[in-house]
């Protein structure tokens, strides 16, 4: 089960999850030379990108991914890549290595195996993966309403091009067995809709219909679930 972060102000969980993923990724370099961190997109994770731009460790030995991205020019307001560079690529954490999920095909099929040769090299299991929960109980891009749920969360493959039903754009996703190829999880949420999502994901018997549980209820990879308040 995952252990329960509680925490009222937004600022006081980024200032905490933020030590904690930067001591994690230094303690991976000073363990195998190099640490790779996986990063959710979404407005949630913002604050803690900035914190964790300002934290002092080896960044030029650090490769960062995305768990998803929307299937769109890196530079589209939409885009989670343009989020990781405006507000995690600076500072302290310019000099990180970042490859993003999405390449110049027109689609994320056909840009699936360049896309997977770019996170080849890529240290894993990941050291750390950040992710989000949406108020379906959809992670990264896997979400209840899309075909592609079930293969998703079967394949062996690193990526799966992922067509949601309720949420715009086309996506590609690390698949459930690469969110899982982890040595931590940190699951961060804020607000009461959120917990409240949580709980029923927690209750709930339906993977297809939640699929954060899938996350939540495995006995593979720590989570650590981060939750704020306000
Ligand atoms: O579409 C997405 O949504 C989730 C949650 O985003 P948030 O805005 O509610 O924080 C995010 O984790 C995922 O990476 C993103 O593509």
């Amino acid at each position: 089960m995952p252990v329960f972060k509680p925490f009222e102000y937004s600022t006081d969980l980024v200032d905490v999850l933020a030590s904690k993923i930067a001591a994690d990724l230094q303690r991976a370099i000073d363990a195998r030379g190099r640490a790779s961190l996986v990063v959710s997109g979404g407005s949630t994770p913002l604050p803690l990108f900035r914190r964790l731009s300002n934290i002092g460790i080896e960044w030029a030995q650090v490769f960062i991914t995305l768990a998803d991205e929307r299937w769109l020019p890196a530079d589209d307001p939409e885009s989670n890549e343009r989020l990781v560079r405006q507000h995690l690529l600076q500072g302290k954490a310019a000099s990180a290595h970042f490859s993003g999920l999405v390449s110049s095909d027109s689609t994320p099929e056909a840009g699936i195996a360049l896309v997977a040769e770019k996170l080849s090299h890529f240290p894993k299991p990941f050291d750390v993966i950040v992710l989000g929960m949406g108020n379906d109980g959809h992670t990264a891009s896997l979400f209840p309403c899309s075909e592609q749920l079930t293969l998703a969360m079967a394949t062996e493959q690193l990526l799966v091009a992922v067509h949601p039903t309720t949420a715009p754009h086309a996506r590609l996703s690390l698949s459930l067995s690469a969110l899982l190829n982890a040595r931590q999880i940190y699951l961060h949420i804020a607000g009461e809709s959120k917990q409240q999502v949580l709980e029923q994901a927690l209750v709930h018997t339906d993977t297809t219909q939640m699929p954060i549980r899938a996350v939540l209820n495995q006995h593979k990879t720590p989570v650590d679930v981060y939750w704020s308040q306000k």
